[in-house]
């Protein structure tokens, strides 16, 4: 797997893949940048007029329901619908899944009909998707992923997907194997759009790498290195934003890389 990471960020970085995220009204810019730091072009997007020419273009969308509205669902349903179409790969961040039920219903339609080949979510969201509602903290996560286990690995086997959940420990699983990345630092849960990124670089991954499973994790593994090295460089949220972009430029993939272990 350590191998299999490393040639799928080094592929990430030689073919800088073009990135379509739908993805809400919070993150649109930290998100671009996050996607040109690591490599990949970013085109955030959603007019449906437009959709099947991007779509026909982009190497993976990215749909994030963060800040939803009827005309964003549209949007994601269109495009999901054109990326089947060309046979695009589709990535989904459940953001603040249990925590209304207008985002619940949405993430698990999402999965039913356009079918991403991954989706990336902290503890509680995976939970909530697994469909088991706890205390409820909004797009913020009340579970480390590790206490949902079992659920991730439910999601994963009923929608056949890959379920990359983030955390302290990110958990990847495709409903069989699993891989855990060590790293990153407490301080990437007090920047927002830390996560919605890990889920757009993660739409980078897969669209260079063997395997959904491959792509996830090598998404996580990049974050836990910038991210535990821009900690140890910043002197709080304020600055750890620009130590972090500046640390997915430089990123090293081999002890990227390292940090993974599977069970
Ligand atoms: N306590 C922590 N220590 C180190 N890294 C963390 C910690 N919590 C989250 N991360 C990292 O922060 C990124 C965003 O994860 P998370 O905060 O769970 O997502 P979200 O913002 O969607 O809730 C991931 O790369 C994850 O590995
Ligand atoms: C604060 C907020 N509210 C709606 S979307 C959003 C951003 C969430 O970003 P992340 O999940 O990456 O922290
Ligand atoms: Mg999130």
């Amino acid at each position: 797997m350590q191998k299999a990471v490393l040639e799928t960020l080094q592929a990430m970085r030689q073919k800088s893949p073009l990135v379509q995220c739908i993805t809400n009204l919070v993150v649109m810019q930290v998100n671009a940048n996050v996607l040109l730091a690591a490599g990949a072009s970013p085109l955030m997007a959603h007019a449906q007029e437009e959709l099947e020419d991007l779509v026909k273009i982009i190497n993976a969308l990215v749909l994030n329901i963060g800040t939803l509205d009827k005309h964003t669902i549209a949007s994601m349903n269109v495009a999901g619908d054109f990326a089947n179409k060309y046979k695009k790969p589709v990535v989904l961040d459940p953001v603040g899944a249990g925590a209304s039920r207008l985002r619940t219903e949405t993430a698990l339609s999402i999965l039913r009909t356009v079918k991403p080949c991954i989706v990336r979510g902290n503890g509680s969201e995976i939970m909530a998707l697994a469909g088991e509602l706890g205390e409820n903290k909004g797009v913020d996560s009340t579970k480390g992923s590790l206490e949902v286990k079992e659920q991730a690995k439910r999601l994963a086997r009923n929608f056949q997907t890959v379920v990359s959940v983030s955390g302290e420990v990110d958990m990847i699983t495709d409903g069989t194997q699993f891989a855990y990345v060590q790293g990153g630092d407490p301080l990437m849960t007090l920047v927002t759009g830390i996560g919605c990124s890990a889920t757009a670089v993660t739409g980078a991954c897969m669209a260079v790498a063997k395997t959904p499973f491959i792509g996830a994790v090598s998404a996580m593994a990049l974050f836990a290195g910038a991210g535990e090295k821009a900690g140890k460089k910043c002197q709080g949220p304020g600055s750890f934003l620009p130590c972090f972009i500046d640390e997915l430029y430089s990123a090293d993939y081999a002890d990227a890389a390292k940090r993974v272990t599977m069970e």
